[in-house]
């Protein structure tokens, strides 16, 4: 839309997870440092002297919100599908585990973390999530059914 900017924020997150039934390396316990990318998209703020003028969205309240609704749950967690032979294990050991319900691929990631500040009241245009550095899975918040990612349908997520 005419007079419309985006702006992204980036993130940083290390993270353990296991895809079971992988056919390569990836069915081992193994770890990433995830690099996020939020893209926000609206007009900049008019109103002269706000503390927010010329700003779509203050970098600042993007880093809190983002932190806290997404990285500061997933940060230094083993993701869980739920299935994983390790995950009762680590609970039992007192590790941070994220039971997300769905399998934890960037795909599946990037489509939750994006539902998950689409509905935090963020003007959301896409989320990008780095998996390694030459791989990304990319979500756009219009792509994303009202009722949510299609693991809603058939599991809970307990963040
Ligand atoms: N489409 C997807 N494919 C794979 C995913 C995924 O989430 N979506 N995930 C994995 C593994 O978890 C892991 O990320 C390995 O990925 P890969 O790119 O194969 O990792 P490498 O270390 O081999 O990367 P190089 O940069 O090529 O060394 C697997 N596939
Ligand atoms: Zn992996």
């Amino acid at each position: 839309m005419r007079g419309e900017v985006t702006v992204c924020k980036i993130f940083s997150f290390d993270a353990a997870h296991q895809l079971v039934g992988h056919k390569g390396k990836c069915a081992n316990v193994h770890g990433h440092t995830y690099k996020l990318e939020v893209v926000l998209k609206g007009k900049p703020v008019a109103e002269e002297g706000r503390s927010d003028e010329g700003f779509v969205v203050d970098f600042g309240d993007i880093k809190a919100l983002v932190k806290e609704k997404v990285v500061d749950r997933l940060d230094h967690a083993f993701l869980a599908k739920g299935d994983e032979p390790v995950l009762e294990s680590l609970k039992a050991s007192g590790s941070k585990t994220a039971v997300l319900s769905f399998r934890t691929t960037a795909e599946n990631l990037a489509s939750y973390i994006a539902y998950t500040l689409k509905t935090s009241d963020l003007p959301v245009y896409s989320v990008k999530l780095w998996e390694t550095p030459t791989a990304w899975a990319e979500v756009l918040a219009e792509d994303v059914p009202e009722e949510g990612p299609s693991y809603r349908m058939y599991g809970g997520c307990d963040l």
